[in-house]
């Protein structure tokens, strides 16, 4: 079997006598979009925050690239290729488009603690946000602040601020949360293409996204992973149904 780019390996995590996440074993393939579904309260948010490194796990491993990355920071993870974009926007709102991809790619590149004027004149900071607006459509409104972009249009900077990792893999925490119709047709269309540059790890609510994306489908409910498949193989579990697709399968 092809080998994982990310791959948990029987992550705890307690928060007093609650197993938020229970034994949670799951990979990310070369290629493909992984989707992590579940009932609120199921483990979600506190896998990925395991996974990114913002929250250190009871036991268990994280596996980038076959490395073990389990004691490493949040910023290392991401200095090693891990992308992560968050439930809730983390967009500097008053500084233009590009500035905000020049952060990620400085980010990127270690340079975190230099003054950021003179990054906005290093060239090759510069292509490699450039690139990344291109890549999501936004390269029109590179100098508009963020704050005027709609709200769909900031999920895809936000992807842009992703993409000047040159990431290994991508780890989605609901992107299409609060889109609208267009806007989420958008990013799947997105997020589609995406998967050949790097897998997605895509946590969402949004059921008509996931079936429409998804190669892989992991079901968490409270704390365990209570099925993993193809989306018809998820459509078709029954116990999946009664836990938690109801109408949606
Ligand atoms: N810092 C914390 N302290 C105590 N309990 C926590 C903490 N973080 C999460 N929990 C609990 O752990 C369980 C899992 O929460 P988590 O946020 O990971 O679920 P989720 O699947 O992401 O939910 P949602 O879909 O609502 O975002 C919940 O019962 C939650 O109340």
């Amino acid at each position: 079997m092809t080998e994982a780019v990310l791959e948990t390996r029987g992550l705890v995590r307690r928060f007093g006598a609650l197993t938020a996440t229970d034994g949670v074993s799951i990979t990310l393939r070369p290629g493909e979009i992984h989707a992590v579904i579940g009932p609120n309260g199921a483990g979600k948010s506190t896998l990925i925050a395991q996974i990114c490194g913002t929250l250190a796990p009871d036991a268990g491993s994280v596996w980038l690239a076959g490395c073990d990355v389990t004691a490493q920071t949040a910023p290392a993870r991401a200095r090693a290729g891990l992308a992560r974009t968050f439930q809730v926007s983390r967009l500097a709102l008053e500084d233009s488009v590009l500035e905000n991809v020049l952060l990620g790619a400085v980010g990127a590149a270690g340079a975190a603690r230099h003054p950021f004027r003179p990054v906005l004149r290093n060239r090759a900071l510069r292509a490699r946000a450039e690139a990344a607006l291109v890549r999501v459509g936004l390269e029109a409104q590179a100098a508009s602040r963020a704050a005027d972009l709609s709200h769909g249009q900031r999920r895809l900077l936000e992807v842009a601020v992703a993409l000047t990792l040159s990431p290994r893999a991508f780890v989605m925490d609901e992107p299409m949360a609060g889109l609208g119709t267009e806007g989420s047709a958008m990013l799947t269309g997105l997020l589609d293409g995406l998967r050949a540059e790097a897998p997605i790890l895509l946590v969402e609510h949004d059921m008509d996204a996931v079936f429409a994306l998804a190669d892989r489908i992991s079901v968490l409910v409270y704390g365990k992973v209570i099925a993993s498949g193809t989306v018809a193989e998820i459509r078709a579990d029954r116990a999946v149904g009664e836990a938690y697709l109801g109408d949606a399968s």
